[in-house]
């Protein structure tokens, strides 16, 4: 049986039952109300170096899709902009609805995407395993990016045209060679602010770097994310995996910082 999802009986409004921290005062996602930020002049650019980055795998774990990453040393890190060190990608997945308009976790005053691309990455420097640092306050940084229905995107063809070997919940392929980088938008400017896991176990160790401008990608390509399944190819019940997203949570006096002009 699965510990959670996102149903009527276990999804994100009783998420708290089995994982109090849901109700805890740094919660994500949120409702970015942009005039409500503050700037930082502080803030500088956040710099990625992906370009020796190596995917290992793609895989279906019940909730999304995951593309898995060697975090064996610093090749694939981000750093700059809210972070004081250095930052590994561990893996990126996506969270998306059932049609156009919703699907993104974050929202910007008030208003959904179809979906939105989670970049996730640990801090090696202080931390010594993912888990550690999953756990820890200042322990990851996840970057996240809209996705807005329009055209074709010429790269994001290479995961859909792979779903099909991770149709199953517990499926896993040879993913590699993958670099997320053609998956960003050209402009990296972004809001910040502290915030957790938006799935259990809903750790409040994320430094959220969230991308102001969306990707373009076709309805075609996102109803390929669709023809995924929650359920496992053993299970009679097949579940498409559609609505993964935890809507916002309470902003609980947190403060959100932009860093472009
Ligand atoms: N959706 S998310 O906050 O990026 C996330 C959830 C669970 C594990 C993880 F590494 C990242
Ligand atoms: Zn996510």
């Amino acid at each position: 049986g699965n510990l959670w999802g996102y149903g009527k009986e276990d999804g994100p409004s009783v998420w708290h039952k089995n994982y109090p921290v849901a109700q805890g005062d740094r919660q994500s996602p949120i409702d970015i109300v942009p005039h409500q930020a503050s700037h930082d002049p502080s803030l500088g650019p956040v710099v990625l170096n992906y370009d020796q980055c190596t995917s290992i795998k793609i895989a279906n774990n019940g909730h999304s899709v995951v593309v898995e990453f060697d975090d064996s040393d610093d090749r694939s890190v981000i750093r700059g902009g809210p972070l004081d060190n250095p930052y590994r990608l561990k893996q990126f997945h996506f969270h998306w609805g059932v049609k156009g308009c919703h699907g993104s976790e974050h929202t910007v005053a008030g208003n959904s995407y179809a979906s939105e691309l989670h970049l996730v990455h640990w801090n090696a420097v202080k931390y010594t395993t993912f888990g550690e640092a999953a756990t820890a306050p200042d322990g990851l940084a996840v970057l996240g990016i809209f996705l807005q229905t329009g055209d074709d995107h010429r790269w994001l063809n290479m995961i859909t045209d792979a779903l099909y070997t991770v149709k199953f919940k517990g499926s896993a392929a040879d993913f590699k060679g993958f670099n997320p980088k053609c998956l960003l938008p050209s402009s990296l400017h972004y809001w910040t602010y502290l915030g957790s896991l938006t799935t259990p176990p809903l750790h409040e160790s994320v430094i959220w770097i969230v991308v102001k401008d969306p990707i373009t990608v076709s309805e075609k390509q996102l109803g390929k994310l669709r023809t995924l399944l929650f359920t496992g190819e053993e299970e009679d019940q097949r579940t498409r995996m559609e609505n993964n997203f935890r809507p916002p949570q309470l902003l609980k006096g947190r403060n959100v910082l932009w860093s472009f002009r």
